[in-house]
């Protein structure tokens, strides 16, 4: 998409500065230096000369940011990036932007889980002061060159009504079509061909298993009400798709076609995924991090477990499977409407108890003996405990409480490493340990990583 004159203007005026290549940082950058200051490069790798235009920063700015333009001495593992969109050189020569979501697909996949080895060993060096050589395992099937792996995409809407992504760190929008990290399912809706006028964003979800997918359409203000009937009797007409509209301010989901939810499931599990809420991207990530969760605290018949920031239940059900009708499984979700999927997804298993609300505030209200609070029925300790916890991780808090309670475990679900690392700290500063750490490389051709640290007690 042409950019309007001015931002292009603006963006011409940016400097645009000659940089040797160091080491990967964190979120998806390469560190440079320019005068003494240091420049966060994208789209770049190490040992490369690139000139790239600086794109955040001034005179008074400790760092700058800056996006590969023209790649002047390549890498032996630069290739050629699989999605057009996204690819930067391309969108630099054509004067345009590109768009977010794919910032490692100009590197090959090997490579891409060093890089991603190395951020993750240094979050922890510098953030839990642990030095441990890091491996980054590849999805179970290496999904034709890391693609068709995404589940779930977000997209936007532009002005004329097109679907569209934005570029990164920007409100520019830019028309997409076949969106090749996603599985066929969401290509095969074509909504590239459907005219979105008034709405903002869609949301897709396509189960891996091949259960119908479903569209979230969140309306810009304003739309008028028979707008987005209209809209979804033109989504993928020939096909079974099922369409409601999303309006997050008022917490309301409104049907439009086929069912407000989709059917995940997990091994022999199912389970039932409303609107927005939370499911494991990788079409492989379910199956790889719930038999990373159950190798790592080995849940026996009879214990009690708690499963933190559990979301639809996706470790809840093996959990209470794992440990029997003779054990107890605490499940706790901050989301209304993923707790209520949890309750119905679990409600064959009386062994699970299904709590919604924010984790420290149950843990606080379901354990108050660690507190000396008097008059309630005492539940008994854990023996073992699962968090995952979103981007922010869980914080000093909650590793407290966790500490307190005494598991013989904790299994930590992270898709963030700093979060990891910094929660980490707290944990060995705690007397903890980490005894099993596992990353996967679950968003390929993206920056992300997903991981599971097994934590016992020294
Ligand atoms: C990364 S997801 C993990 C969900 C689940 N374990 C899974 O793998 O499908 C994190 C979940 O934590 C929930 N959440 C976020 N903050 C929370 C909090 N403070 N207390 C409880 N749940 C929270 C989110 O709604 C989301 O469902």
């Amino acid at each position: 998409m042409a950019e309007p004159a001015s931002s292009a203007a603006a963006e011409n005026d940016r400097p645009l500065l000659e940089l040797s290549i160091g080491n990967p940082a964190h979120g998806g950058h390469f560190v440079a230096r320019h005068e003494g200051r240091v420049i966060f490069v994208r789209h770049a790798l190490p040992g490369e000369r690139v000139l790239a235009r600086v794109t955040d920063g001034g005179a008074g700015s400790g760092f700058w940011r800056a996006d590969t333009v023209e790649v002047l001495e390549p890498s032996a593992h630069r290739v050629a990036h699989p999605w057009q969109p996204a690819d930067a050189l391309l969108a630099a020569a054509d004067g345009r932007a590109a768009v977010g979501g794919a910032e490692f697909g100009h590197i090959e996949l090997a490579e891409q889980r060093r890089i991603k080895a190395a951020v993750f060993a240094e979050q922890l060096q510098r953030l839990a002061g642990v030095r441990r050589e890091v491996e980054v395992e590849p999805a179970r099937e290496e999904h034709a060159g890391g693609l068709g792996w995404r589940t779930r995409a977000g997209f936007a809407v532009d002005a004329a009504g097109r679907l569209a992504m934005h570029a990164h760190r920007s409100g520019e929008l830019v028309p997409v079509q076949q969106m090749p990290l996603a599985v066929d399912a969401i290509n095969a809706l074509t909504l590239w061909d459907t005219d979105l006028a008034g709405v903002a964003r869609v949301e897709v979800a396509a189960p891996a298993n091949g259960s119908t997918p479903l569209v979230l359409l969140i309306p810009q203000p304003g739309t008028p009400p028979q707008r987005l009937p209209a809209v979804a009797a033109a989504i993928g007409q020939d096909r079974a798709v099922s369409v409601a509209a999303w309006e997050p301010e008022q917490g309301r989901l409104t049907r439009l076609r086929g069912r407000t939810w989709v059917q995940e499931s997990c091994g022999v599990h199912q389970y039932r995924v409303t609107g927005e809420g939370f499911w494991q991207i990788h079409r492989q990530a379910p199956a790889i991090l719930a038999a990373a969760v159950l190798e790592g605290i080995r849940p026996q018949p009879g214990d009690h477990v708690a499963d933190l920031y559990a979301g639809a239940g996706l470790f809840s059900a093996p959990l209470a499977a794992a440990v029997g009708e003779g054990g107890r499984v605490l499940s706790v979700e901050g989301s209304p409407g993923t707790s209520r999927d949890a309750r119905k997804n679990l409600h064959d298993a009386p062994q699970v108890d299904i709590v919604q609300g924010k984790v420290d505030r149950v843990l606080r209200a379901e354990f108050p003996q660690r507190r000396g609070t008097p008059g309630r029925q005492v539940r008994r300790g854990l023996d073992a405990v699962v968090l995952d916890p979103p981007r922010a991780g869980a914080g000093k808090t909650v590793v407290r409480q966790l500490d307190e309670l005494r598991p013989r475990v904790v299994g930590y679900v992270s898709c963030d490493p700093a979060s990891f690392a910094r929660d980490l700290g707290y944990f060995l500063a705690l007397g903890w340990e980490l005894e099993t750490l596992r990353v996967f490389d679950l968003y390929p051709h993206t920056h992300h990583m997903e991981t599971f640290g097994l934590l016992v007690r020294a």
